[in-house]
């Protein structure tokens, strides 16, 4: 097994009166008015947290929010503090940066079971760059490190993983060893045939991940922002839709080495397109070879809703990662919806059904299926590296148990 899953165990440290830096996901989807719309990375990490004020330590969470390029107001990790006090029973403490003298005195000041929270860690280029420097400064904030971001556990970044190198123990929190216990077993010894969607915006993250994917499943179905690249290696026209150009190449390799792998990859036959990205667009559906110009596909059509749902009936194993549309818009939410509800209906008849990642799991939340459903993932990404076999940098920094 690539990634260890027998890390330092959070209840074999001394915590008391201790500054504990505790690494979490907190990359919520907020809405335009920075509501948060999907509580769920929040409430998953409640049970760590809980656990430490309970015994009396001094909890500093860390977390990024969206990927800011520098300090951007719209990404500041304010937002969540109402939600997680509430959780907590406590007021959570907002600190204005996520390292320095100002950071240094709130903290001192914290009373044992009282929790901080330090802002977005990308505010800092030096986080996603793994500066040492930067992984210093942090680790001098505590004595000890939690690592409870599953969700970004497929990061190597300061907060992830080189403050690991200054802080000892570093050990996981409950929902990263839950996620581990659980990802571990479902999808490294998958009971087949065993299907992974993917869809979503993060195409360049992501469409590398296909090419260890296809060793591993039986049927991959690709959707979201995911197809165009796809159509477009295939000489379609995409209109205005998501596309990576560079990745062309790799897309065309990706479909071949499918059929020589003898896996079925299965891309939408028609695509609900919009005039403009916005919830009120226009629409139409046409067929997946002919978006026209100045339209952009934000949705999977009526056909390719029915053709996945039928190929997943034989499935045993489903992992999906990443919406089918812009399911945020009501107009473009359909195919996702509908995946989420066929998911649930196979879960149902014993199938096991994985849904990682912050939009896919907020949007099978949104229409009430999220409790329906085998293993309900914080991370997408992460997931789908596990999945792949690699080990998630964010875990293999931790103690061995
Ligand atoms: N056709 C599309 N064009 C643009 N964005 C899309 C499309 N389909 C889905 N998306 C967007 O993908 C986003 C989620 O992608 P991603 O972050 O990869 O998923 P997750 O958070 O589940 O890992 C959603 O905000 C959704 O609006
Ligand atoms: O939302 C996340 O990943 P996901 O969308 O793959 O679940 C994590 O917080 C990681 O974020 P990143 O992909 O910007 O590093």
């Amino acid at each position: 097994m690539a990634t260890k899953r027998s890390v330092g165990d959070l209840k074999d440290a001394d915590v008391k009166g201790k500054r504990v830096f505790v690494r979490v996901d907190l990359n919520v989807p907020l809405d335009e008015n920075l509501k948060v719309t999907d509580d769920t990375r929040i409430r998953a990490t409640v049970p760590t947290i809980k656990y430490l004020m309970e015994r009396g330590a001094r909890i500093i969470l860390a977390s990024h929010l969206g990927r800011p390029k520098g300090v951007t107001p719209k990404y500041s990790l304010k937002p969540v503090v109402p939600r997680l006090s509430e959780l907590l029973g406590v007021n959570v403490e907002m600190a204005n940066d996520s390292i320095g003298e100002e950071v240094e005195k709130s903290i001192a000041a914290l009373p044992n079971g009282g929790v901080v929270l330090l802002e977005n860690v990308r505010f800092y280029k030096e986080e996603e760059k793994n500066d040492p420097e930067f992984a210093k400064k942090l680790a001098s904030l505590a004595d000890l490190y939690v690592n409870d971001a599953f969700g970004t556990a497929h990061r190597a970044h300061a907060s992830t993983e080189g403050v690991t190198k200054f802080l000892k123990p570093s050990v996981a929190g409950f929902l990263m060893q839950k996620e581990l216990d659980y990802l571990v077993g479902a999808v490294v010894n998958p009971k087949k045939p065993f299907a992974a969607i993917v869809g979503g915006s993060k195409v360049s993250s992501k469409i590398g991940v296909i090419e260890s994917l296809l060793e591993k499943v039986d049927i991959l179905i690709l959707g979201g922002g995911m197809m165009f690249t796809f159509y477009k290696a295939q000489g379609f026209s995409v209109g205005s839709s998501l596309v990576e150009e560079d990745k062309l190449g790799l897309a065309t390799s990706l479909l071949e080495k499918a059929k020589t792998k003898g896996v079925s990859l299965l891309l939408p036959t028609d695509v609900v397109v919009a005039d403009k990205f916005a919830a009120d667009a226009d629409s139409k559906i046409v067929p997946a070879s002919g978006i026209p110009d100045g339209w952009m596909g934000l949705d999977i059509g009526p056909d390719s809703i029915k053709t996945f749902s039928g190929t997943l009936e034989s499935t045993k194993t489903i992992i999906w990662n990443g919406p089918m549309g812009v399911f945020e818009f009501e107009k473009f939410a359909v195919g996702t919806e509908a995946i989420a509800k066929k998911l649930a209906d196979l879960s149902w008849a014993g199938v096991t059904t994985i849904i990682g990642g912050g939009d896919s799991v907020a949007a099978v939340e949104k229409v009430g299926l999220a409790d329906k459903m085998s293993h309900i993932s914080t991370g997408g990404g992460a997931s789908l590296e596990l999945l792949e076999g690699k080990s998630l940098p964010g875990v293999l920094a931790l103690d061995d148990a």
